[in-house]
């Protein structure tokens, strides 16, 4: 089978006052179908721009991205928004909820605009509202509740169009370590479920949730460790040990 995601000789040049600078370098990796990559590296290595750019939200100056084979680095805008919205979801660290609507209408937002009939509609956001256990908040706004369900209704309207990939970027960074532990377990059993993920994280102990993580430093790969077998507490050890070492030692 084919990756979900390959991403070939990134190149992602900004040019101010007439300075060229890499923020990507010459990135390339593939993510098969039901991965969970976590991406790191230190503050200015290139990790938003990476996300932005596979999440379409901004476009390469160079090279080429496959997602199912499709070349999505060459695709027009009005093509471009039609993918992100039919195939991918996105989790970010500050939740992008709109205040003047209800979680349940936070949640459907992604299929307004698709010709969804209503009661399938209804049917998958109660699901998933079910699934993650916000039934009760349904009908009220995101500033009548906490951090964690803010959270986990952003997860109930990245999965609601059954995306193909989410980009997560910094999911935890708001939250309390609890509520961050309870969405990183419901990312790792989304993930046994068979959804792939990629989020980008600062964080050691949010990387060890998942089975894979790059090293991104000044624009290029560095390194990558892969869980294996081992259990999320070594895996933890594990990357506290690569960032206390330099991370950038070792060419992928
Ligand atoms: N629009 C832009 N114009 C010019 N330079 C930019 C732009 N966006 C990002 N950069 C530069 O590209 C580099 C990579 O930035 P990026 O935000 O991707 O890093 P990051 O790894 O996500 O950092 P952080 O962890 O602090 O969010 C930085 O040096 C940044 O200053």
């Amino acid at each position: 089978m084919n990756p979900l995601l390959q991403v070939d000789a990134i190149q992602k040049t900004y040019t101010t006052g007439g300075h060229a600078f890499n923020a990507l370098d010459g990135v390339s990796f593939t993510i098969d179908h039901g991965e969970f990559v976590g991406i790191m590296g230190p503050s200015g290595a290139g990790k938003s721009t990476l996300l932005n750019v596979l999440a379409t939200i901004d476009t390469p100056t160079d090279g080429d991205i496959f997602v199912d084979g499709e070349n999505i680095a060459k695709l027009e805008e009005e093509a471009l928004s039609d993918f992100r919205r039919d195939h991918l979801g996105f989790i970010f660290q500050d939740y992008n909820l709109l205040d003047s609507l209800t979680v349940r209408e936070n949640i459907l937002l992604p299929l307004a605009v698709t010709k969804t009939p209503i009661d399938e509609t209804r049917s998958r956001v109660e699901a998933l509202a079910h699934r993650f256990g916000i039934t009760a908040i349904l009908d009220q706004y995101p500033y009548q509740i906490s951090g964690g369900q803010k959270q986990r209704t952003a997860v109930c309207r990245a999965l609601i169009s059954n995306p193909k990939l989410i980009f997560a970027d910094e999911p935890t960074g708001a939250l309390d370590s609890k509520s961050a532990t309870d969405l990183l377990q419901t990312l790792a059993g989304l993930n046994e479920a068979e959804t792939t993920i990629m989020m980008v994280t600062h964080d050691a102990y949010a990387a060890s949730f998942c089975r894979r993580v790059l090293y991104i430093q000044d624009g290029r790969l560095s390194k990558e460790l892969i869980r294996g077998t081992t259990s999320r507490d070594a895996f933890y050890q594990t990357i506290l040990d690569e960032l206390k070492g330099g991370a950038s030692d070792d060419a992928v």
